[in-house]
């Protein structure tokens, strides 16, 4: 059953169209990944879904309802996580207050973070009180991440999570990505430029080139031929 769909999608900057024509449809539970060389507008068109970027034509169903001219946090509220690039946590916070405003997010009124955040993400446990901003990148990574999940949401969007992170950190988030999608249901759409982490980690493909998705299947439809046509610099 389709969760996300969207439908000649067209959106830029000002006068600049930088996607055209989009229609792609991620089912529920999937875990899938956009893939393209830089510039293609892969950041605008998880912008677009999450409203960073007002539509010029076209439509967004997210679970059955058109979210296409709802404000941000409102998609936020109806269960949509955006994890951008540059993480974004808030470096003076502590990642305590970090994680609550992910709550927030939701509308949610909780104080307590709930117990499978920390199973998810151990690490963060041991640095509750810390400033965010004192983590290592990837240690960000991860908060960003649980700072999302916080939202308890249906769908999650990340956009380049394992850029500039070393190899360990890398394995990891492959593998608690992996896991929040199985155990939590959550489908997930994520940027990546790393082929090989793509490959291992996501079930479905969409490849974009100058604003338009130019191929899309299963991760074993992924082939090299592909790969050299649309990722080769
Ligand atoms: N705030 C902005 N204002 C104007 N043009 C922008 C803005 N952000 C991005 N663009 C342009 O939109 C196009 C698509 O950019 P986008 O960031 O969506 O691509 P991308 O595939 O995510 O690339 P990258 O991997 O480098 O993040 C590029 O030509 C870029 O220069």
């Amino acid at each position: 059953m389709s969760l996300l769909e969207l439908s000649n999608v067209t959106a830029g900057y000002g006068p600049t169209p930088v996607l055209f024509d989009i229609s792609m449809q991620i089912n529920k539970g999937e875990l899938a990944c956009l893939l393209g060389r830089n510039g293609v507008g892969k950041t605008t068109l998880l912008r677009s879904i999450i409203g960073l970027n007002s539509l010029t034509k076209g439509s967004i169903i997210f679970d059955a309802d058109d979210i296409s001219k709802m404000p941000t946090f409102k998609r936020a509220k109806y269960g949509i996580a955006y994890i951008p690039q540059g993480r974004e946590i808030i470096p003076y916070l502590s990642v305590l207050d970090n994680l609550k405003l992910g709550m927030a997010a939701s509308g949610k009124k909780s104080k307590k973070i709930p117990e499978e955040i920390f199973d998810f993400f151990p690490m963060l446990k041991e640095h509750l009180s810390r400033q965010g901003g004192l983590l290592s990148g990837g240690q960000q990574q991860q908060l960003a991440i649980a700072r999302g999940l916080m939202s308890n949401p249906k769908l999650m969007l990340l956009d380049e999570p394992t850029e500039g992170i070393q190899p360990s950190i890398v394995q990891e988030i492959e593998d608690t990505l992996k896991r929040i999608n199985k155990e939590k249901e959550i489908t997930v759409l994520v940027i990546e430029q790393k082929i090989d982490f793509a490959r291992q980690l996501a079930e479905k493909f969409f490849m974009m080139e100058k604003g338009v998705i130019v191929a899309q299947g299963e991760t074993e439809e992924l082939t090299d031929s592909l790969v050299n046509q649309y990722l080769a610099v």
